[in-house]
């Protein structure tokens, strides 16, 4: 294990790892940081989650001059949501240097955009067509730039912004580092290390699996019209802290997001036709716990960083392994674990031994939950109260009115009659959802050629001081032997 003190990180940078509780470097960052400080380009490939953001930001921030106010920095994402996560790690990362860092993305206004680009961030994370739209007004100015980054640049190249990327590079000074971050490796992408980049050196943290061990996979054969009734079951046994379920399409997140309103869940979707206000607002409510499930589609999840993310549903399976990767990685982060559930009908299944076959993981069959398992579910959670009443609190000003209580019934229905009261029963409100297409094995396919590795299996676990201990812990949840939220559930201590 590799401290940050023996990369030959500056005090300031070292003082925020500290804030930060990061107390070993990834392997991604072990390997990537001494060759972005060295002025390296590079490539990086490796695992979901294991901290590819702080191996660019850190060579990025040693390289900037405080006093000039001039951009510097320049790192490119694919979504808002992502550059605004970027930015505000890397203004973490460089707060003690005194380096200002700005997101820009679509969907904000112009004007105040201009009027923050006028204070002279050093740092400037950007979606690619808004930069492209600033760099043409001249508000931003690119001539001092010494180091670009591409994050999931894969992504881009997915979201067609091949050509803008392309555009931005070339416009930046030759002399600059480039460093490229991405999941597989495209031809398009291949050709783009090739022409704008300076001999990269290629990072590829090597693995059998594509997968981060940390990650419970299962997955539950189901019929279609089944799934809803399966997840909300599934809700109720599990009871997960925070759940991101995906959905095909935007349709589908917005019925799956009213399915779940009307059996009590406070739940939200996420998807692009939403405005940038709604987005951040429904994130910030999930990342605070406001709302417990995120229905999402793939791209408005890709990247994101949220802590505490303990199960993934894939309500409907991923199109490719490259999606399923990404999305069963939202959870799992940080060295914590997580559980993947996949619904898949039969005639997916081939679809799945597809993900499998080029995931290199195996993903366990677990049986359909019953509504009666679910019911217990919800009453366990009156249990936990209870006990923790029982256990926590003076209840000396009840005990007159309990015993009275005792004298007229039998102390098994009183007992019943508590837990009747405070449970929640689940509302059984029917819900219909609107057929869609099995996925077929020739979608994944295309993900299979697409596909490539990255990241150690086993060394993708990282120690982080002060990390929140994950959930509540319920026995309940424990039945299949493994869950994010059991004490010490944190696998990366065999790693220590
Ligand atoms: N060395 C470290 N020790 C502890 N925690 C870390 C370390 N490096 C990064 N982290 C934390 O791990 C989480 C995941 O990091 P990050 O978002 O950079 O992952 P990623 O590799 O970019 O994932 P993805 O492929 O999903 O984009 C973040 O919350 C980050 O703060
Ligand atoms: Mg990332």
């Amino acid at each position: 294990m590799t401290t940050f003190n023996e990369l030959g990180i500056s005090k300031p940078i070292m003082k925020a790892l500290e804030k930060m509780g990061f107390e070993e470097a990834t392997p991604i960052q072990e390997q990537t940081i001494p060759l972005g400080m060295q002025g390296k380009d590079v490539i990086g490939q490796a695992q979901t989650g294991t901290g590819k953001t702080a191996a660019f930001g850190i060579p990025m921030i040693e390289k900037i001059d405080k006093d000039a106010k001039k951009i510097q920095g320049l790192v490119v994402a694919p979504t808002r949501e992502l550059a605004i996560q970027v930015s505000e790690e890397i203004h973490r990362l460089g707060k003690f240097k005194g380096v200002r860092t700005l997101p820009v993305y679509g969907g904000q206004h112009m004007d105040r955009q201009i009027r923050a680009l006028k204070e002279g961030p050093h740092i400037v994370v950007a979606t690619p067509g808004r930069l492209l739209d600033h760099i043409r007004r001249k508000t931003i100015k690119i001539d001092n730039v010494h180091t670009a980054v591409l994050d999931e640049a894969d992504e881009m190249l997915n979201m067609g912004f091949i050509d803008d990327i392309r555009d931005i590079l070339k416009m930046i000074p030759e002399e600059r580092q480039t460093l490229l971050f991405s999941a597989t490796m495209p031809r398009e992408i291949r050709e783009i290390a090739s022409t704008l980049m300076k001999n990269p050196e290629e990072v590829k943290v090597k693995s059998k699996e594509m997968t981060v061990s940390n990650i419970d996979q299962s997955f539950l054969e189901v019929l279609e019209k089944q799934k809803f009734d399966t997840l909300t079951n599934l809700l109720d046994i599990q009871a997960p802290e925070l759940a991101i379920v995906f959905g095909r399409t935007k349709k589908r997140v917005d019925e799956v997001t009213e399915g779940l309103h009307a059996r009590g869940f406070r739940a939200e979707g996420i998807h692009g036709d939403l405005t940038q206000g709604k987005r951040m607002s429904v994130l910030n409510k999930f990342k605070s716990g406001r709302i417990e499930i995120l229905v999402a589609t793939d791209v408005a999840a890709r990247g994101l960083d949220i802590s505490g993310v303990t199960h993934v549903y894939n309500f409907d399976v991923p199109q490719d392994p490259e999606s399923y990767v990404h999305r069963i990685g939202r959870t799992g982060r940080a060295g914590k674990t997580g559980e993947a559930i996949s619904f898949i009908t039969p005639r997916e299944m081939p679809h799945l031994h597809l993900i499998e076959k080029v995931t290199k993981s195996k993903v366990k069959r677990m049986d359909a939950p019953s509504f009666d398992e679910a019911r217990r579910g919800q009453q366990q959670l009156t249990v936990e109260k209870l006990t923790s009443t029982i256990e926590g609190q003076d209840l000396k000003d009840y005990r007159e009115t309990a015993a009275e209580l005792l004298d007229q019934h039998d102390s098994v229905t009183v007992v019943a009659a508590a837990l009747k009261l405070m449970t929640k029963e689940r509302r059984n409100a029917p819900v219909t959802l609107s057929s869609v297409q099995p996925v077929s094995v020739k979608g994944g396919q295309k993900g299979k050629k697409k596909f490539r590795g990255g990241g150690d299996n086993k060394r993708n676990n990282f120690s982080r001081k002060g990390g929140k201990p994950s959930g509540r812990n319920r026995k309940f949840q424990n039945k299949r032997g493994s869950n994010s939220n059991s004490s010490g559930g944190n696998r990366n201590q065999n790693f220590k």
